[in-house]
């Protein structure tokens, strides 16, 4: 049998230990989500979120703006959110619809508020492992293999994605905590031969099933980071029926890195709150 790395358990961990510390210290940490357009799978994101947030003994500020949004708008109210000293973390949901320039809309948020990590100046922290606030996806996945005391110095770690969001911080987040580290995408040739070397295999490629048993060396732990709605339900990178009792330890899609990547939203709110990183 694999082990289940059960995320929704251990992100409830953390929620507890959020909501007690808030309460303790009488103070109130405002999460601020910013949704343009009408996407209905960020409607869903974006409710879970503020949901999340109130149940920790934070507010949250939801702030809507049309679809047919310019980046100029979508500007002007991160900029507000900025200078509120009510708001401690700014989320700006993504994607963005089209016509808006993701790149500036991020970047205008300041960096002690980013609680998504997104900006350049906490990718930047994230690279020189000075203080900042790290991507939520990333960090979830490091609190996830902790909270299962999975051994990550000096061993071999892949990473299959290399996004902005996920796949490059991750390996970094890897990388920093002494794992071997290798990175595999779209144009590496025989991925699942590197694939196979790992002692723990991130699968972040936004391909549902892509991660077969023969990606897998027997006994290696897999953190699936997929996930996609098919007419069966939801799906993950890896097709989880060929790996079990192959992996010695899987994260499940639900129940994995999605609730992780809340709890870590809410540990960055909780941070940027105390202003020490
Ligand atoms: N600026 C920004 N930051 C994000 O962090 C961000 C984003 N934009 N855009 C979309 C993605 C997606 N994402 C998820 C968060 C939680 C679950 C989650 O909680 N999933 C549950 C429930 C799944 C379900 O039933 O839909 C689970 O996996 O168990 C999933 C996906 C955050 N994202």
């Amino acid at each position: 049998m694999s082990t289940i790395l059960d995320g929704k358990a251990v992100a409830a961990r953390i929620r507890e230990g959020l909501k007690t510390e808030i309460s303790q210290s009488g103070s109130e940490p405002g999460l601020a989500v910013v949704l343009v357009g009408n996407d209905p799978a960020s409607e869903i994101y974006v409710r879970n979120k503020g949901k999340a947030a109130r149940a920790v003994g934070m507010r949250s500020i939801e702030q809507r703006l049309p679809e047919d949004s310019r980046t100029e708008d979508v500007l002007a109210v991160v900029k507000e959110l900025n200078e509120d000293p009510a708001v401690h973390g700014i989320l700006v949901q993504l994607p963005l619809p089209q016509g808006v320039d993701r790149r500036r809309v991020i970047e205008a948020i300041r960096p002690e508020k980013d609680v998504d990590g997104l900006t350049q100046a906490s990718q930047g922290a994230l690279v020189e492992m000075t203080p900042g606030l790290r991507p939520c996806t990333p960090a979830g996945i490091m609190d996830l293999l902790d909270a299962y005391h999975v051994e990550l110095a000096g061993r071999r770690a892949v990473v299959v994605g290399r996004s902005a969001l996920v796949g490059l911080p991750t390996a970094l987040l890897l990388l920093s905590r002494h794992a071997t580290v290798s990175i595999l995408h779209s144009r590496s040739e025989e991925p699942w031969r590197v694939a196979r070397e790992a002692d723990v295999l991130v699968a972040a490629a936004g391909r549902p099933r892509l991660v077969t048993r023969d990606w897998v060396k027997p006994g290696a732990v897999v953190v699936d980071v997929g996930i996609h709605r098919t007419e069966n339900g939801l799906v993950g990178d890896v097709d989880r029926e060929s790996l079990e009792g192959h992996a010695g330890a899987l994260s499940p899609v639900p129940g994995g890195v999605g609730p992780m990547t809340i709890a870590e939203l809410l540990k960055n709110t909780w941070t940027a709150y105390r202003g020490l990183r």
